[in-house]
């Protein structure tokens, strides 16, 4: 079983110091939602995310539900062979059962995770997603892998087919991607980084090559 990590994910609500810029109480307003039950989106709220420390780089819900429809659609997913989570800058995980069907809508899987961020659990009942406070190291730590690889564009260099054979040759092991558009973890993470391409590459690029190049030795 292979543990995809989105980790450090620029996914958050409006933090409290913006909820009331212009850029934010319009945004909600239009949307028929409170100031602070809006996620912070970078398309939309750019003038008051420059009052916000790491302001270039967060709201980015975007770079989540590209790299969830991915995963979760692929063939390893569908035979059971990957468990995928989602790590976010405020130390929050999402625990994803495997047979959601994330929206492919944007607008709609941003209504989803703004009810997740209110309600801890969606749907009610089937409890398709689950949010716990929890940080990365925690979270490995539960998960207990016997390998923990980070992607990093400065690690030791692999070409993809030969990272999917290392993981195939494992029983649990756990890759963590950077789910943000620039810079650098914020998270410690104890692990091996490993760097698939000589440039850097986007979150879900990265999530396509890991799962693809797994399948290849495993299904
Ligand atoms: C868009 S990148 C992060 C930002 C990147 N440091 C930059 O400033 O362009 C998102 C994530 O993709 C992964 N990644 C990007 N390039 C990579 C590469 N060449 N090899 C392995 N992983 C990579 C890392 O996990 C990274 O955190």
């Amino acid at each position: 079983m292979l543990h995809l990590v989105i980790a450090d994910s620029e996914l958050e609500l409006a933090p409290k110091s913006i909820v009331d810029h212009p850029a934010i109480v319009n945004y909600a307003k239009r949307r028929n939602k409170k100031p602070e039950e809006v996620l912070l989106d970078s398309t939309y709220h750019h003038s008051a995310l420059k009052k916000l420390e790491d302001g270039e780089r967060r709201g980015r819900p975007d770079i989540v539900h590209v790299c969830l429809l991915n995963a979760l659609e692929s063939i390893a997913n569908k035979e059971g062979k990957l468990r995928v989570y989602v790590h976010t800058r405020n130390d929050e995980v999402i625990y994803i059962k495997p047979e959601t069907r994330i929206p492919r809508n944007y607008n709609r899987f941003v209504g989803l995770m703004e009810s997740l961020f209110k309600n801890g659990v969606v749907p009610e009942g089937l409890e398709l997603l689950r949010m716990e406070e929890k940080s990365l190291a925690e979270l490995i730590d539960e998960i207990k892998p016997d390998g923990v690889f980070v992607m990093h564009e400065n690690g030791e260099s692999m070409k993809p087919q030969e990272f999917g054979k290392v993981l195939a040759g494992l029983q649990s092991p756990l890759v963590v991607v950077g789910g943000f558009p620039h810079g650098d973890f914020r998270s410690e993470i104890p692990g091996k980084k490993i760097s698939l391409y000589k440039a850097p590459l986007m979150a879900w690029t990265v999530v396509n090559e890991i799962i693809i190049n797994f399948e290849h030795w495993v299904l």
